[in-house]
C-alpha cells in the first residue's frame, strides 16, 4: 500500500473503508427465457483498468421449469415465475447499486415458435415486472433474441472464459448449442474458402472488446432436441387431433404415454408390432436432418465446444462426468445410441426418449453438420466456475451499449 492515495486506510474499519467500496465493481442481470425453462444469471464484474477486459468475479444462477412458452395462455402466471427469480437479485445486489444494475430478458426458440400475439402478451407482462423492480430497465429490455445473436453471444462467452479474446495469438474455438427448440453452430472461419462457400446470411460481423469478428453462425429453428422428437414422431407443426397417437421405432415397444411441449399435448408410443432399435431409428431420424443443414467443409477436422443437451445426454449415459464434463469424439454418441437403442429394456428406467435423443445427436452431428466420426467435442457446463451460456456474452454486450464497460 505504498500508493499515497490510500493513506486514509488506517483510519477506517475495513468494511467501510472507501477503497474497499470497489467503485469498479458492477452487476448485470440477464434472464434466459429458453424453451424448456427460465434462468437468471446475476453477474458481478470488476474492471481493474480501462486497458483490460472486465473480469467476471462471480455468478449467481437459478432456474425454473417450465419455460415461458408453457404459459402461452396465462401470461401473468408466466411473468410471476420471472418475478420469483428477480427477487433473488434484490437480495444479491447491494441496494446502492440497484439503480445502476441493468436487467434484461431475452427469449429464444420457445417464444419464436409461438404466435406473435401470445409471445407479445408474455413479454409485456414481464416488462411490467421489471418496471416494478428497483433495477435499471433499459429500452428493449424484454424481447425475443435473434437466432444469430444466440450463437454469437455463446461464442463470445466461451472464448472469453477460455481467454481467447485478449492478447495476441487468439485461437478461438467453435461452439455447438443444442436447445429444446433450436440448435446453433458458431465458429470463426480460418479459410478464405469458407467465406466464399457460405451463404451471406450465415456470416455476421460483430464488434466486442474493440475487435471485430466475422463469424459463421446459424440457428436452426425446430432442430432443438425436443422439437426433433416431435419431428421424428411426425408431430411437429401438426394440428394435433385428440386421441391421435404418434409412433416411432426409437421408443420402447410397449410404451404409450403423453407429453406436453409448447402448450400442446402429444400422445406417443413405441412400434407395438413393427421394428424397434438403432437401425430403423437412425433411418427415421435421418429424414429429419438429411440435407436440411449447411455443411461447412472447414469444420470437419476442427474441434468444438458443445454444451446444453449435448452435455446433458452425454452425462446421462456416463459418456462424461456430470460435474466435470469431458472430451468425446462424434462416434461416441453413435456407439452409445446403438447400445441404448438395441437394449431398450435395460434402459427403461431412464427417459423413454434416450434412444431417440442419442440417435438424433449422432445424426445431427454426422449427417446434419457433416462432422467426421473422429471430430473432437469438448463438453463443458462451466469454465472457471461460470456457466457456458450466451447470457454472459449478452451481458457484456449490454454493458458495452450502456457505456459501462470499455
Ligand atoms: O446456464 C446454463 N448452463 C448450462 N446449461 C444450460 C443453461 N441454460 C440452459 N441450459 C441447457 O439448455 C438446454 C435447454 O435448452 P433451452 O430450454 O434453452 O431451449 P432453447 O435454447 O431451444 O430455447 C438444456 O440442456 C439445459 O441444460
Ligand atoms: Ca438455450
Amino acid at each position: 500500500h505504498s500508493n499515497r492515495e490510500m493513506w486514509f486506510q488506517e483510519f477506517f474499519p475495513p468494511n467501510v473503508c472507501p477503497i474497499n467500496a470497489k467503485a469498479n465493481t458492477f452487476y448485470g442481470i440477464m434472464f434466459d427465457a429458453g424453451s424448456t425453462g427460465t434462468r437468471i444469471h446475476i453477474y458481478t464484474f470488476v474492471q481493474k483498468s480501462p486497458e483490460n477486459l472486465p473480469e467476471v468475479e462471480g455468478e449467481i444462477f437459478e432456474s425454473v421449469k417450465p419455460g415461458l412458452s408453457a404459459y402461452a395462455d396465462q401470461p401473468e402466471k408466466g411473468a410471476e415465475t420471472v418475478k420469483t427469480l428477480l427477487d433473488m437479485a434484490v437480495d444479491a445486489v447491494p441496494p446502492h447499486l440497484w439503480k445502476k444494475t441493468p436487467v434484461v430478458l431475452k427469449a429464444t426458440a420457445g417464444l419464436r415458435l409461438l404466435s406473435e400475439e401470445k409471445a407479445q402478451a408474455l413479454l409485456s407482462e414481464v416488462k411490467e415486472v421489471f418496471e416494478e423492480s428497483p433495477f435499471l430497465v433499459p429500452e428493449d429490455s424484454v424481447g425475443i433474441m435473434d437466432g444469430s445473436h444466440e450463437g454469437i453471444l455463446a461464442w463470445i462467452t466461451v472464448n472469453f472464459l477460455t481467454g481467447q479474446l485478449s492478447g495476441q495469438n487468439q485461437q478461438t474455438v467453435g461452439i455447438l448449442d443444442l436447445g429444446g427448440a433450436s440448435t446453433q453452430i458458431t465458429f470463426l472461419p480460418r479459410f478464405e474458402e469458407t467465406l466464399k462457400e457460405t451463404p451471406e446470411d450465415f456470416l455476421t460481423s460483430f464488434e466486442m472488446f474493440n475487435s471485430t469478428y466475422k463469424l459463421y453462425t446459424h440457428s436452426y429453428l425446430g432442430f432443438g432436441l425436443k422439437a426433433a422428437r416431435l419431428a421424428t414422431l411426425g408431430a411437429l407443426n401438426m394440428e394435433v387431433v385428440d386421441g391421435q397417437m404418434f409412433r416411432s421405432s426409437c421408443l420402447p415397444k410397449q410404451l404409450e404415454a403423453e407429453w406436453h411441449f409448447g402448450g400442446v399435448k402429444y400422445q406417443y408410443g413405441g412400434n407395438k408390432e413393427g421394428e424397434t432399435g438403432f437401425k430403423p431409428c437412425y433411418l427415421e431420424v435421418l429424414k429429419v436432418v438429411k440435407g436440411k443443414l449447411h455443411q461447412p467443409e472447414e469444420i470437419r477436422g476442427s474441434s468444438f465446444y458443445a454444451f446444453s443437451y449435448y452435455y446433458d445426454r452425454a452425462a446421462d449415459t456416463n459418456l462424461i462426468d456430470y460435474e466435470r464434463g469431458g472430451v468425446l469424439e462424434v462416434r461416441d454418441f453413435e456407439r452409445k445410441a446403438k447400445e441404448v437403442c438395441d437394449n431398450m429394456e435395460r434402459y427403461n428406467s431412464a427417459s423413454p426418449f434416450l434412444c431417440m435423443d442419442l440417435t438424433y445427436i449422432a445424426a445431427l452431428l454426422k449427417e446434419g453438420f457433416g462432422f467426421r466420426d473422429n471430430t473432437v467435442l469438448k463438453l463443458t457446463k462451466k469454465v472457471n466456475n461460470i456457466e457456458t451460456s450466451w447470457t454472459l456474452g449478452a451481458t457484456f454486450y449490454l454493458l458495452q451499449s450502456l457505456g459501462m464497460t470499455y
